[in-house]
């Protein structure tokens, strides 16, 4: 509950503050824009959804509030039932087919090419309105507001409780695992398919949610203005809008509030100073190629700078991780968790995997070794269901996952690390920990799984971690996800030999620990003797030797596989 205040009290107490004293203090043009940047907040958070959060290039949003402003304007010109609260929400959810429609291109394209579907939709909805009039234009029949709301005092108070709800709303929906895969998304969808993730049921809700909203906030302008007309929702409004949200961020309400401002209040400024009104697009245009360049919006910057100093004491005040106890390598218990039978892989000529055989025994760590170029990272990739054809045989816990998607064999327990991580570093290590066992961990447990890896406190933010705790962090994850085997590419990559043994000592204990069996690809051969209990080891797609470690490490065709790299180095 406390905490529950001190995120939100602020927040409510402004907006309370605001309906309190803006009506009474403002003169009547002021009230005016007041709520002008309201139903633009309102617009902007829709952008925070689909922009801010999912990280997706929609260039359409005011084509959705096209959407809820129409079906508003036409409740009104049939008299229908209910009332503007009614409508507003009816042109909310009116939007929502086509927002997903508008996302099923998303689900194969993204980037430029999406943000050109997008305008092409917007472009094509302002050719429509330009052709067709709003409803109740010709019959010059203005919406009708309830009759609390009538006085644009009042008005303004209705628009900021929506602002507020659908600000609540979105604070509850993040809080969910389709909220938080939006982060995922934003930042990396293999890491997200990896963990388990629908990208395509995320982006799509996405793109619902984003279009419930912005057909809301159309549906408000409506309300505002009395009847609307095509140039309201023009395509160069979308893009000024989006140029706004990209800038500010209006994921978090701050920069939804301050969007909204913007968007509402610059075209005033502009008039005010004798200046043309294409300078305000031009200026959010140009502002907004910076926070692309950087990829981080404004209130982002901020709230990432105040998470870092709040928890640059607590990294100092961390205590160091225990020395790891040097045990036996997992050599696992009875029968097989993972089997792999006859896989190949080809890219064009070259054969990456050429019928390979592999078992991660139950409870054990199994390394994956080769010379570079082996097919290493692409048998992990094949297994994961990451690469986009193989032929042979992956059965987990005796269920074959061959028909399913990366995603449903993170599900069915089978889960992967990149030899690249790609964390977002707006969340703290235990919102990260969440994301990936797709449920919010006990404290104790995420702070268990973090100190055995050697990782900082939970409420650390990624942002301040560097390059080999976030390695550790995403192994940490993979394991705290419980899966029945963790397929970890080449974790100690970066780290330092001793930091590297340290892993590797670490990751005999996990099968026991955390009941997660391992298939480990490394290159570091002291981490692979202290880890894993049997080795395969694939030289040009091949297996060449499999079986107990320290025998196969010293078997000729191994030897000769290496020869002059690895195991001269290291032995
Ligand atoms: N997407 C791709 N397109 C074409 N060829 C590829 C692709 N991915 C991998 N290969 C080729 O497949 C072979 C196996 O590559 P892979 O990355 O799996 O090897 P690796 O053992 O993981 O190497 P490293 O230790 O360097 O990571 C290599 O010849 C590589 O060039």
């Amino acid at each position: 509950m406390n905490a529950l205040l001190r995120t939100w009290g602020p927040g409510l107490g402004l907006a309370v503050a605001a309906c309190v004293v803006l009506p009474l203090a403002l003169p009547p043009y002021w009230i005016y824009l007041a709520i002008a940047a309201v139903v633009s907040g309102v617009l902007m958070q829709s952008y925070g959804v689909i922009v801010g959060r999912a990280g997706v290039m929609s260039l359409c949003q005011m084509s959705f509030a096209a959407i809820g402003a129409w079906v508003v304007l036409r409740l009104n010109l049939a008299d229908a039932p209910g009332g503007l609260l009614l409508w507003l929400v009816l042109g909310g959810l009116a939007a929502v087919p086509v927002g997903v429609a508008i996302g099923l291109p998303a689900l194969r394209i993204r980037g430029v090419n999406l943000a050109v579907v997008t305008l092409g939709f917007a472009v094509s909805t302002d050719i429509v309105l330009n052709a067709n009039q709003f409803p109740g234009t010709t019959e010059l029949k203005t919406v009708v507001r309830p009759g609390l709301f009538s006085s644009d005092a009042a008005y303004f108070v209705l628009a900021m409780t929506v602002f507020v709800l659908i600000a609540i709303g979105l604070a509850l929906v993040n809080r969910t695992r389709i909220g938080r895969s939006w982060l995922e998304l934003r930042h990396s969808e293999r890491a997200a398919a990896a963990h388990g993730i629908s990208v395509a049921r995320s982006k799509l809700t996405a793109f619902a949610i984003s279009a419930f909203i912005a057909g809301i906030g159309g549906g408000l302008m409506a309300g505002q203005l009395g009847l609307v007309v095509s140039g309201n929702f023009a395509m160069m409004q979308s893009l000024a809008l989006f140029a706004v949200a990209v800038l500010i961020g209006p994921h978090n309400t701050e920069g939804a509030v301050l969007g909204g401002i913007f968007g509402a209040v610059m075209a005033t400024i502009l008039e005010k100073l004798r200046l043309p009104q294409d300078l305000g697009g031009i200026l959010f245009g140009a502002m907004a190629i910076f926070a692309l360049r950087s990829g981080v919006s404004q209130t982002d910057f901020t709230r990432a700078r105040k998470r870092e100093r709040n928890a640059r004491p607590l990294l100092a005040a961390a205590v160091p991780a225990e020395e790891p106890v040097p045990v036996s390598p997992a050599a696992g218990g009875e029968g097989n968790v993972l089997e792999v039978r006859g896989l190949s892989v080809r890219f064009g000529q070259v054969v990456a995997l050429d019928g390979v055989d592999l078992t991660v025994p139950a409870l054990g760590v199994c390394g994956l070794i080769g010379p570079n170029g082996a097919g290493k990272s692409t048998l992990i990739s094949a297994v994961t269901g990451f690469a986009a054809r193989y032929e042979g045989s992956v059965v987990l816990a005796g269920e074959p996952l061959d028909r399913l998607s990366p995603s449903a064999r993170a599900r069915r327990g089978l889960r992967r690390t990149f030899q690249t991580t790609a964390i977002a570093s707006e969340l703290t290590q235990e919102e990260y920990l969440a994301i990936v066992a797709g449920r919010r961990l006990p404290r104790e447990e995420s702070e268990e799984v973090l100190r055995f890896f050697g990782c900082p406190p939970g409420e650390v933010p990624v942002s301040i971690l560097d390059a080999g705790t976030r390695r550790l962090l995403d192994v940490a994850a993979a394991v705290a996800a419980r899966p029945k085997v963790a397929l970890l590419d080449e974790p100690a990559a970066g780290q330092s030999a001793a930091e590297s043994l340290r892993l590797g000592r670490r990751l005999a204990q996990v099968p026991a620990r955390f009941g997660v069996s391992i298939l480990l690809v490394e290159h570091d051969m002291d981490l692979v003797r202290a880890a894993c209990g049997q080795v395969t080891v694939l030289d040009f797609g091949h297996v060449i030797a499999s079986g107990p470690t320290l025998d196969v490490l010293d078997a000729p065709a191994v030897r000769a596989a290496y020869l002059g790299t690895v195991l001269e180095e290291t032995s």
